[in-house]
């Protein structure tokens, strides 16, 4: 039996940020290879109306878990949903709950973040940075702890471009950042922001170079270990090939795709796209959380959960690969066709921006007002832009990170674990993955049915009718502008005319010779 599985089984597991894309598909992975485990103590928040026993009752009962119910029947009773709010103090968990997770715990796993690259400064440091802190502190009173997991981003040190999986110091003190936030008012904290990120692009990446830092210093006597993965895609082999339910990453430029709404995009298409499967990150994380426990290394071990250095796949490769699964399967009701064009240069990228997305978009706009309908298109399209706008910075630069961490863990697995516990990249296929990952956006992601897909490329061919008659339209328009204008153009045109009439007589006349 699988090494790791038996070691998760009896053991009381506490995980934040469960209910997340990642927690999800821990929790899925746990439950399908240890169901003897004695329990897994979520730390969840109510959201969106639901209570926090809704929300785990609808986690359970998606399709993600269908394998789980089988292999562990009774998976509700091992579940206890915690109520609490990492953005309050001692996380405004009971104080009953706080005792039983203090006196019980044996493994954390530390999932929660805002994963938003425009947050506040001020709420991406209480998430990714305060919370943490108070979750070590929280571990440290856990007599029965036996590793503390943490999950960082390879992108906490994008500023840098090749990376160790060493933590690397920011200027300001994290302790000082907290204090800071404590008392300086927004708009003092919105103008220093640029200041403190300095050479990274968004708070997101800072704030969790912050966190790791946090993991540093409060680690006391606890086995502890930071995972640092790159760019979460769907899943690429468990519990199916495909799974993903958020629109984080590349699965929202995938729809943008799909639908028509985004055909270029400023990248290079040589960059390597960091891309790592969803369980490939939980079976590392699953295999860091034994091997942390049972080896207690002396150190706090940095993992890079990364796909480029072992088995390296670019933009160019990825978005040709999206577009082919497309031709394939396309996404229903699409505005327009779906183009993939990848420009470095700004000029050419803003041109397209202005040629493809804009205009399109008001001329749909003005279809609407036409109709007697509200324009939208306009401004869905502006949103996209700006969204896109954040992610150029990932999509324009190469990173190298070093995986010696990683490989050791992986040479230190059973033949079993490796199996069952399989994070080796260079096993997967780029293309299978990506045919996968979109077929995953449009069955769970965008719920779509599989026999619409015939309706969907009519629709398909209807747009690109609509797209030819246009531009013989336009082509026609601007013509006969030029020609009302230009003496020039008249010549031209002249001169076609007669030398089609001329070579038409001349095939009409040898025609007539043969006969
Ligand atoms: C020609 C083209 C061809 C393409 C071909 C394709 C080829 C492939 C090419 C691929 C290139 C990929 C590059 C990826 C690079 C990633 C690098 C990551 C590196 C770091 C990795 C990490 O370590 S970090 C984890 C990842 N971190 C994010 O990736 C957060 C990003 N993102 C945000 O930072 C915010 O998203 C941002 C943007 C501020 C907008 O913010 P925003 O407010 O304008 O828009 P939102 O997205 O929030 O919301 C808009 C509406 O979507 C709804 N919605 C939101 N989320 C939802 C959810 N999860 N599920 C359901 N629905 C959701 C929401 O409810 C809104 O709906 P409504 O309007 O009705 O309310
Ligand atoms: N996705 C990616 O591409 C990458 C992710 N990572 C890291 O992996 C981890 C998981 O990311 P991912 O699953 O994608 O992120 P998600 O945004 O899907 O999940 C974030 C989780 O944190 C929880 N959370 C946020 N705020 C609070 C709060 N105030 N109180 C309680 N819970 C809260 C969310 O709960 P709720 O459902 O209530 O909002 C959710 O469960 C993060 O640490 C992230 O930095 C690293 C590299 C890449």
């Amino acid at each position: 039996m699988s090494m790791i599985a038996s070691f998760y089984n009896g053991k009381s597991i506490l995980i934040t940020g469960a209910t997340g894309f990642m927690g999800k598909v821990l929790m899925e992975k746990l439950f399908r290879t240890s169901p003897d485990l004695k329990v897994i103590y979520i730390l969840v928040r109510p959201k969106a109306g639901q209570t926090t026993q809704q929300r785990v009752f609808q986690i359970l009962n998606s399709k993600l878990f269908e394998k789980v119910k089988e292999v562990c029947p009774n998976v509700h009773e091992k579940i206890r949903a915690v109520y609490a709010d990492l953005n309050q103090n001692d996380f405004a968990i009971s104080k009953e709950d706080m005792q039983e997770l203090l006196s019980c715990t044996n493994i954390v796993f530390h999932c929660a973040a805002t994963v938003r690259f425009d947050d506040h400064l001020r709420h991406a440091v209480q998430l990714n940075v305060t919370a943490t802190q108070q979750l070590l502190l929280m571990a440290s009173q856990m007599p029965k702890l036996e590793a503390f997991i943490h999950i960082s981003t390879a992108f906490s040190n994008c500023n840098l471009t090749h990376i160790d999986e060493v933590i690397y110091p920011c200027p300001v003190e994290p302790k000082q950042i907290i204090d800071s936030m404590e008392w300086l008012d927004d708009a003092i904290i919105d103008e220093i922001t640029p200041k403190l990120i300095g050479d990274r692009p968004n708070t997101y990446t800072y704030t969790k170079a912050l966190g790791e830092m946090v993991v540093q210093q409060e680690s006391g006597n606890m086995n502890i270990a930071i995972i640092r993965p790159s760019i979460v895609g769907a899943t690429w082999q468990e519990p199916f090939p495909g799974w993903v339910d958020n629109l984080n990453g590349p699965s929202g430029l995938i729809i943008a795709a799909g639908k028509g709404f985004l055909r270029s995009i400023r990248a290079t298409p040589m960059a390597v796209a960091d891309l790592i499967p969803v369980d490939t990150v939980v079976n590392l994380t699953l295999a860091v959380g034994w091997y942390t426990a049972v080896h207690r290394p002396k150190s706090t071990l940095i993992y890079h959960c990364t796909s480029g250095n072992l088995n390296p796949c670019n933009w160019g490769k990825m978005g040709f690969q999206v577009l082919a699964t497309f031709e394939k399967v396309p996404l229903e009701r699409a505005f327009r066709r779906p183009n993939a064009d990848f420009t470095t240069n700004t000029i050419t990228s803003q041109y397209w921006n202005a040629v493809s997305h804009r205009a399109p978009a008001i001329i749909y706009d003005f279809y609407l007002r036409l109709t007697g309908r509200k324009p939208r298109m306009t401004k869905v399209m502006n949103r996209l832009l700006r969204n896109v706008s954040m992610l150029e910075y990932f999509v324009n630069r190469s990173w190298e990170w070093s995986t010696h961490n990683t490989e050791m863990l992986m040479s230190e697995l059973s033949p079993e674990d490796q199996r069952v516990f399989n994070f080796d990249v260079r096993q997967l296929n780029w293309l299978e993955y990506i045919e996968n990952y979109v077929l995953g956006v449009k069955k769970y992601l965008l719920k779509e049915d599989m026999a619409g897909i015939p309706e969907a490329k009519q629709h398909l061919k209807r747009l690109r009718n609509i797209h030819y008659l246009f531009n013989t339209a336009l082509f026609l328009i601007a013509w006969r502008l030029l020609i009302a204008r230009s003496q020039m153009a008249r010549n031209v045109w002249f001169f076609i005319v007669s030398f089609c009439y001329k070579f038409l007589s001349y095939f009409r006349a040898s025609s007539t010779l043969k006969v």
